[in-house]
């Protein structure tokens, strides 16, 4: 669990290997679920603008089986949106997409995470 994807047009070195680690920690605990089918998949210097300008942006997508709400998705907000001031991007130039997936449509070890449960 989950599958978290951040196009950004931050530089690729800000996004080390231990930032995303713990963004995967720290996110895994916020949604009580364990990082065991966690994906971060970061696509990086991409070519983006919002607002007219360049300046530090990121758009995301959390998709997730379950754990998302009007209320869950508001926490997950704040958690990742700290995670992402830190690479100095602003809250106000960041947007999340919430996906809620059903185990039947997330394909998994030649099946779907509902046969493999
Ligand atoms: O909620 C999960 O465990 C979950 C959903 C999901 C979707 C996806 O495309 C992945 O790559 C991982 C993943 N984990």
């Amino acid at each position: 669990m989950p599958l978290l994807q951040i196009n950004s047009n931050v530089a690729k070195e800000k996004f080390t290997k231990e930032y995303i680690l713990n963004f995967g920690n720290v996110l895994t605990k916020a949604m009580n679920k364990p990082i065991d089918f966690c994906v971060i998949h970061v696509l990086a210097d991409q070519l983006m603008s919002f607002g007219g300008t360049f300046e530090p942006l990121a758009i995301l997508t959390l998709s997730s089986i379950g754990h998302l709400g009007v209320e869950e998705n508001k926490t997950y907000s704040n958690v990742i949106m700290t995670e992402l001031e830190k690479l100095g991007i602003s809250p106000t130039r960041v947007f999340i997409n919430f996906n809620e997936l059903q185990p039947s449509e997330v394909g998994f070890n030649k099946t779907t995470i509902a046969d493999s449960k």
